[in-house]
Formats: structure tokens, C-alpha cells, sequence
């Protein structure tokens, strides 16, 4: 793992570091700022410490800064970073990668400044073009299963072989090592680590054994 050169500051990643260090980026989805600690906890214990956290709830700001301070053995990443502002707001939370949906050069720009490492989402061969001409080479391929799946990583590895692509979007445990065989996957992203009804009922445990069975899946 690279360390910042700067004295004092945590260590950086790129982007194909927070690709490498585990199978899985869990894509996480949390309603109440209680949840954060123990969940990111759960998830360390199970060998999984790069979470995705998603901007799609009003707490997802403050859920990173609680893990960010609480948890020093997770890597605090922000998912759903759709603007300029949304990466700027992730990084004073804390956030230590950015994961978007889809790409602009606006997002990659702001990232860029941030020194945060981002994953951009990409669906087309024009947009896996338009974020490589910005110097992203690393890539979410999103959403996966429906936008062509193995097949369509499979036609990408001809034309675009210096990419790599962490699927996600209907990747399952049982479709992961599928993916996970193609040479031109790192890893995959998923919410299935982090099912709702067991983040609500505080069902840590289970949350550590979903981590523990990604974490061991061959890539
Ligand atoms: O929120 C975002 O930024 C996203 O890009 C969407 C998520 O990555 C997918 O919704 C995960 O897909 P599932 O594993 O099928 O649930």
C-alpha cells in the first residue's frame, strides 16, 4: 500500500489499490447513524475494510465521518458521487475513494483536486473512452448485469485492454466468480454484504460471515 508523502496525513490509495485489497467493494446503504460503527466493524472482522458508502441517504455524510473517526481499520470510500460538490462533501467527511455511477469530466476533475482516488461508473464504450482520455483507467462497470454482464466485459477486453473494471449491479454470490475469472476484473461491488433487514436488526454477525465468504472468493 502507497503512503502519502505527506507526514501525518493517512495513507493514500490508488484506484486500483482499493480495487486489489479485497474480491468485493460492499455497496453500503445506511438509514441511521447508529448503524455506522458496528456495521463497519462487521465488515473489518470479516476481512472486508474498503466500504462504499452511498450518498443516497440524508446520514450517509455523517455515517462516513463516525467510521472514518471510529473504525481506523476500514477505508472510508463515498459511493453515488453524482456532482463536484458531492466529492467535496465525502472528503471532509472523511472519505478516502470515490465510486460514481456514471462519469463526467466535471467528477473527475474534482476528484482529481481532492486527491481522491475515484472509480467511475461506465456502461458504454464512449464513456469508458471519455474517462480514460481524463486518466481513469479503473472503472466501475455499472449496472452490470443489466448492461450486458460477462458478455459485455468480455467484447471490452478486445478494443480496451489497458482497463479494468469492477462490475457492479446484480452481482450475487453466486454469479461473483464469474466475474471475478475475467481477466479484466479486479473485483466487484455489491450490496449483498449488507442486507437491509439485517443492518435494522443490528445482525452483525451475519454481516461478518457475508464479509468472511467474499473475502475468501478466488479471483
Ligand atoms: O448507489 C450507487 O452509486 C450505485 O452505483 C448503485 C450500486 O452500486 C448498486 O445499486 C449496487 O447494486 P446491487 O449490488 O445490485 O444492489
Amino acid at each position: 500500500m502507497a503512503v502519502n508523502d505527506n507526514p501525518g496525513r493517512e495513507a493514500t490509495f490508488s484506484p486500483l489499490e482499493v480495487m486489489t485489497d479485497a474480491p468485493v467493494i460492499p455497496v453500503i446503504v445506511l438509514e441511521d447513524v447508529e448503524h455506522a460503527v458496528p456495521l463497519a466493524r462487521a465488515l473489518v472482522a470479516g476481512g472486508i475494510r474498503m466500504l462504499e458508502v452511498t450518498l443516497r441517504t440524508p446520514v450517509a455524510l455523517a455515517c462516513m465521518e463516525r467510521i472514518a473517526l471510529e473504525v481506523p481499520e476500514a477505508v472510508t470510500g463515498a459511493g453515488t458521487v453524482r456532482s463536484a460538490a458531492d466529492a467535496e462533501a465525502a472528503r471532509r467527511a472523511g472519505a478516502r475513494f470515490a465510486v460514481s455511477p456514471g462519469y463526467t469530466s466535471a467528477v473527475g476533475r474534482a476528484c482529481r483536486d481532492l486527491g481522491l482516488p475515484l472509480l467511475p461508473g461506465v456502461a458504454t464504450g464512449s464513456e469508458i473512452m471519455a474517462a480514460a482520455e481524463d486518466g481513469y483507467t479503473e472503472l466501475k462497470f455499472f449496472p452490470a448485469m443489466q448492461a450486458g454482464g460477462l458478455a459485455m466485459l468480455k467484447a471490452w477486453a478486445g478494443p480496451f485492454t489497458d482497463v479494468r473494471f469492477c462490475p457492479t449491479g446484480g452481482v450475487t454470490p453466486l454469479n461473483a466468480r464469474e466475474f471475478l475469472a475475467l481477466p479484466n476484473v479486479v473485483c466487484v461491488g455489491g450490496s449483498w454484504l449488507c442486507p437491509v433487514e439485517s443492518v435494522r436488526s443490528g445482525d452483525w454477525s451475519r454481516i461478518t460471515q457475508l464479509a468472511r465468504d467474499a473475502a475468501t472468493l478466488r479471483r
